[in-house]
């Protein structure tokens, strides 16, 4: 039977659910997200996308991956990953909404085809696909489908089962490089936890993690992963004291209920269970474990959030004195990326202190990941937690093949490379981004507070603003600025002028259906007030 029938056949036991009139299905900045019992047949759809995608390149494995991250536990989502480990080109993101969105088993069909012949794609190649899903009940039946996909389209495939996001992008990567000179490591769950202990072991170089770190993992997959790569850690050489809370996978209800990444970095609090303990080192990850956030609560001035922008400045400040030590500092561009939420202050402390440069980008991680591959040593985090540090080849090799003239250029050179193992070059690692703080803050000898204490953030305030229509609003400029609608902007720097060190900008959501506006100013109330009227002139020109 060709390709065609099958597909036809096959989609037929997984249906797409209509959505009403006028609305589509978008593969969005975290692939296509919403209540689990829409998925199905996209993940179906899906599935042939990711087939047609494999054959383009050459029979290189493609990855998907099932999760909704942090949303709650009846929402689910499928995202395709690209053979490097990186997240699906763009332009293909446009293919797989058109795919998901023919209204008959026929017409899928019939575009399935023409996809293949528009990119010349030979049908009878081989084709592979690897796909894991995080904890929730929703991701079985989802599989199933991609799985019926798959068959009917004769690709070769690899179920990993319950795996975080980050480890998924190191799976795909690692199939893809295998028995090359870019070998990612062993593809493996295992192979991951290998890597990473031994990695955290090399990069700790003999200094000691102090005190106990609390990992909340949002009830999500983070828990059970976080707990299997602690066998891997051997405490006699290397005690790493890590109590793992918030980790209750068997009941899916609560995943991500009042925890997590998002939750922290949202409500601007710990998560209440279990009780806060006054001045110890917390983290937390979100449900997929691509999101971290680190946290203490002080007897006197309460809760601190340590976010995306202090572990972007603090791996920049590390890195960029290892990289002076190593004296390769005139061979290799590091440098930060940032989008326009995060503080203004973090940015100040990057440019005139670290001396390093700061690029902005859209929001959504590609951008960030994007732009970081334009330096050798590329640090980026969205505020919100989610990031890593990129090293380019030219890096990676200077690190191993460098001669060093002294035992503290070896050091350097040695604790870089050991940073490149570490760090998940593929994606945002909870996990592993987790092992690079407690590296940085174990050499430096430094708790949270001390952390805290390398600049002071300006206030600042993020509102959502329901609008009847948020695509009149369109950004430029890193989305700082907006083109559209006219006036809107000239409106919203008037407001900003009034304020010491104010900036603000609105833009349209692109997971929600509303407009976020961020402003910061010197004072708490300015931020506020700042916000208000820039929410007020969005809400004005959104209702027209
Ligand atoms: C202000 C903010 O936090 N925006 C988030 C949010 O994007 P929006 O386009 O702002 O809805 O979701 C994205 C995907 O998770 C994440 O990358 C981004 O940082
Ligand atoms: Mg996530």
């Amino acid at each position: 039977m060709a390709h065609n029938e099958q597909i036809i056949a096959a989609s037929k036991k997984h249906p797409i659910v209509p959505l009403d009139e006028g609305k589509a299905y978008k593969y969005g900045t975290a692939g296509f997200r919403m209540r689990a019992d829409f998925l199905e047949g996209v993940s179906f759809r899906v599935g042939l996308l990711s087939a047609l995608r494999s054959r383009k390149l050459n029979s290189q494995a493609i990855g998907v991956m099932i999760t909704a991250s942090h949303n709650p536990a009846a929402d689910n989502g499928i995202k395709i990953v690209d053979p490097m480990g990186e997240m699906l080109e763009q332009e293909w993101e446009a293919y797989s909404t058109k795919l998901v969105n023919c209204s008959t088993d026929q017409e899928l069909a019939d575009t399935y085809t023409a996809l293949a012949e528009q990119f010349k794609i030979d049908l009878s190649s081989p084709a592979k696909v690897v796909y894991g899903r995080d904890t929730r009940p929703s991701g079985h039946t989802l599989v199933g489908a991609l799985a019926d996909a798959l068959d009917a389209t004769g690709t070769k495939y690899v179920d990993y089962k319950i795996l975080t996001t980050p480890q998924l992008h190191y799976l795909v990567r690692c199939t893809n490089t295998e028995n090359t000179p870019l070998s990612y490591g062993e593809i493996s769950e295992a192979g991951y936890y290998k890597k990473l202990s031994e990695a955290f072991i090399r990069a700790l170089a003999g200094s000691k993690v102090q005190g106990t770190l609390t990992v909340d993992c949002a009830n999500g997959v983070g828990g059970p992963k976080l707990s299997e790569f602690l066998k891997y850690v051997p405490q006699d050489v290397c005690p790493f004291d890590v109590k793992v809370v918030n980790d209750a996978v068997h009941r899916p209800e609560v995943l991500n209920l009042d925890s997590g990444a998002d939750f922290v970095k949202t409500k601007q609090r710990a998560p209440p269970s279990p009780a806060p303990v006054l001045d110890a080192r917390c983290c937390s990850f979100d449900g997929d474990a691509d999101r971290l956030i680190y946290y203490y609560t002080d007897s006197k001035t309460g809760f601190f959030m340590l976010d995306g922008d202090r572990i972007a400045t603090l791996a920049a400040s590390f890195i960029g004195d290892l990289v002076r030590a190593a004296g390769l500092q005139e061979e290799l561009r590091t440098g930060v990326v940032q989008t326009a939420y995060a503080n203004g202050a973090s940015t100040q402390y990057i440019e005139e202190h670290l001396r390093l440069p700061v690029v902005c980008t859209s929001t959504g991680v590609k951008h960030l990941h994007h732009a970081a591959c334009n330096f050798d040593i590329g640090v980026y985090f969205e505020a919100n937690g989610h990031g890593t540090v990129v090293f380019s080849p030219d890096a990676l090799r200077a690190f191993k093949e460098k001669e060093p003239q002294s035992p503290a250029q070896k050091e350097a050179l040695d604790s870089l490379a050991a940073l490149g193992d570490l760090i998940n070059q593929t994606v945002g690692d909870a996990l592993s981004d987790m092992l690079m703080v407690e590296v940085i803050l174990a050499h430096k000898a430094w708790t949270l507070k001390e952390w805290s204490t390398t600049y002071s953030d300006l206030p600042n305030r993020l509102v959502r603003v329901e609008v009847g229509n948020k695509d009149l609003f369109q950004a430029t400029d890193a989305e700082r600025r907006l083109s559209h609608p006219p006036g809107a902007q000239d409106e919203i720097d008037e407001a900003v002028k009034k304020y010491t060190k104010g900036r603000s900008f609105a833009r349209a959501s692109g997971t929600e259906n509303a407009c976020r506006v961020y402003a910061e100013a010197a004072t708490r109330v300015e931020a506020d007030e700042l916000a208000n009227k820039v929410a007020a002139i969005v809400r004005n020109f959104g209702s027209v």
